[in-house]
């Protein structure tokens, strides 16, 4: 696993590393090496222009222009003052001290002039902002990133794109899309998520000081991204000796007259995701057609009331279900009443492994008053429990339904919200976005995002299908449910990835994600058993 720093936390780092011995003036030195190294490494690199900044961000690149020069490289710095007017005691004497060294710079060009230089390049190096940039940026910088970006050169961005918030993941108007990022000290959230998956490229940490790895940690992450081979615990170990109901046995409680299509696609992504049994719950007028599409799944009609939702009516039945599996989703286009309500409440109170999605969770904020830190019971209880919510839907569990998060710094704040009241390691919620945050009690973790191709209707529903499957499976139980969470968003994301290659990156629908969920499960989970012997998922 890799930490992933909020961007104050990873300037307490900084400081750490001060009080060990290591300046400020010796980290942006190995900062501007890193990046050099790193621009080198990519090959093919004789002409290249360094874009700096007036901060330590430009510092670096300072060094790093020097670095290459002294490999041979022809190198040009645009920067927009002379050095000796650079206001920065750093970034100045770096840039001095550059000039000497024989680097040439190129003060306050023309737009043509930049664009001519540019289109000599084999590669830019971004060191115009860094963490240190907030807002919309200010001239000359937004047109030097437009000029970045319309040439054809490689661009490696140190630090952050600039342009980029490197905490939110949004970016301004003006943003670097870059090849690569070289990223000082660690992970921060923002290059993970939002925009900044658009913008990174790909991502290299430099850690910068041997001290670096022991700082970052107790520095205490917001979060951890995953590896594969994290994933090593979680998978249930293969065997020939089960039946259909060892497999792990689900119930799925939702659907409505309006919504039939969301508790379908969900019981038939957790018969995809390896559970022996699978039964739907689901109103009496949508029985019939929930059966029609679900050959293999026994459909239980339920009481409904005058709009097709399930009816409180429907309670006993629902429990007696629930007792006979090892697992339950409740929630998929299951609208909104007192019916549903008195349903999911009911069945987070029976002692049952339970994941609660969409609606669902849209009841449990009507249930807390859209309170639910402030009800640490309701979600206390023996057997897990996972949440699935989106970001709107987090926003009504914690009181913000009408200013949602906005980013997945702020999802993991509501998220945690909810666990740190809870307190117990029996409480997951997989924090959806484009950037999905699983977070449990003592961390938060990141599995690789699929492709946008999931942005689509129905996912939420394959995900908690295949979320209730794993957890029937017996995934996270007595262990860690929040890596179990994790796993299978990983799972979902590269399903929804051999989809868009089957069919289009445009063209993928929810029911395509189920199709291929078990080739992508195998696919996850050779690359956990076998990490050298297979391409990374
Ligand atoms: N944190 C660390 O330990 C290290 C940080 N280093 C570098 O230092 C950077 C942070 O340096 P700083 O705090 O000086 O910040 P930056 O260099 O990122 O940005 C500050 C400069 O940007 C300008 N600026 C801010 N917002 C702007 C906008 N909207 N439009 C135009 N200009 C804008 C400011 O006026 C200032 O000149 C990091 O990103 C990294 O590259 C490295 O030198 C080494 C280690
Ligand atoms: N841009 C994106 N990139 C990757 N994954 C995405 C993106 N947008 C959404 N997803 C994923 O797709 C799923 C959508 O879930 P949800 O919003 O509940 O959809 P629905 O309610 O239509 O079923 C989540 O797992 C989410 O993480
Ligand atoms: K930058």
């Amino acid at each position: 696993m890799q930490p992933v720093l909020n961007i104050e936390d990873v300037k307490c780092v900084e400081v750490a590393l001060t009080r060990e011995g290591v300046s400020v003036s010796e980290l942006m030195h190995r900062a501007g090496y890193a990046a050099a190294q790193e621009t080198i490494a990519l090959g093919d690199v004789e002409n290249v222009v360094v874009l700096v900044g007036l901060g330590n961000n430009g510092g670096d690149g300072w060094v790093a222009a020097e670095a290459l020069f002294a490999r041979g490289v022809n190198v040009k710095v645009v920067t927009p003052l002379e050095p000796d007017q650079i206001s920065g005691d750093l970034a100045r004497q770096v840039a001095q001290s550059a000039v000497k060294a024989g680097v040439s710079p190129l003060v306050g060009p023309s737009r043509d002039e930049l664009e001519d230089l540019l289109s000599t390049a084999d590669a830019v190096l971004d060191c115009m902002l860094g963490t240190g940039f907030h807002g919309e940026v200010r001239a000359p910088f937004d047109i030097w990133i437009e000029c970045v970006n319309a040439s054809g050169a490689r661009a490696i961005s140190v630090d952050v794109p600039s342009g980029l918030s490197a905490q939110t993941g949004r970016a301004a108007q003006a943003c670097v899309v870059a090849d690569m990022t070289v990223t000082m000290l660690s992970l921060k959230p923002g290059l993970l998520a939002d925009d900044g998956r658009d913008v990174c490229g790909s991502i290299v940490v430099a850690p910068l000081a041997e001290q670096t790895e022991h700082l970052v940690v107790e520095a205490d992450p917001v979060a951890w991204r995953t590896d594969l081979s994290d994933y090593l615990d979680v998978i249930p170990a293969p065997t020939q000796a089960v039946d259909k109901f060892t497999r792990g046995s689900v119930l799925v409680v939702g659907g409505s007259r309006r919504f039939p299509g969301a508790a379908i696609m969900a019981a038939r992504a957790a018969a995809r995701m390896g559970a022996g049994y699978v039964t739907l719950a689901t109103p009496a007028s949508v029985a019939a057609i929930a059966q029609a599409h679900l050959l293999e799944i026994p459909v239980v009609p339920l009481p409904e009331d005058a709009d097709g939702v399930l009816s409180a009516d429907g309670k006993d039945v629902v429990l007696k279900l629930a007792r006979g599996v090892s697992a339950v989703l409740v929630g998929s286009g299951m609208r909104i009443s007192g019916g549903t309500v008195a349903l999911v409440s009911a069945l987070i109170e029976q002692d049952v492994p339970l994941v609660v999605d969409a609606d669902g969770l849209n009841c449990l904020a009507r249930l807390t008053d859209g309170a639910l830190p402030d009800f640490p019971e309701v979600t206390r209880r023996n057997a897990p429990l996972v949440l699935t919510p989106h970001r709107r839907e987090l926003g009504r569990l914690v009181g913000q339904a009408k200013t949602p998060p906005d980013s997945l710094v702020d999802a993991l704040e509501d998220a945690r919200k909810i666990v740190w009241s809870d307190g117990g390691s029996n409480l997951a919620i997989v924090a959806k976005g484009s950037a999905t945050g699983c977070v449990g009690v003592d961390q938060a973790l990141l599995p690789k995002p699929g492709p946008c191709a999931l942005a689509t209707a129905g996912s939420g529903d394959v995900l908690a299908g295949m979320m209730v499957s794993a957890l029937a499976q017996g995934s996270g139980q007595g262990g860690d449910l929040t890596l179990m969470a994790a796993y299978v968003c990983e799972v979902h994301g590269y399903a929804g990835s051999l989809a868009a290659e089957r069919l289009g990156s445009r063209a993928v629908m929810a029911t395509d994600v189920i199709d291929v969920i078990g080739l992508a499960a195998d696919a996850v989970g050779e690359h956990v058993m076998f990490p050298e012997g297979v391409e990374e998922a």
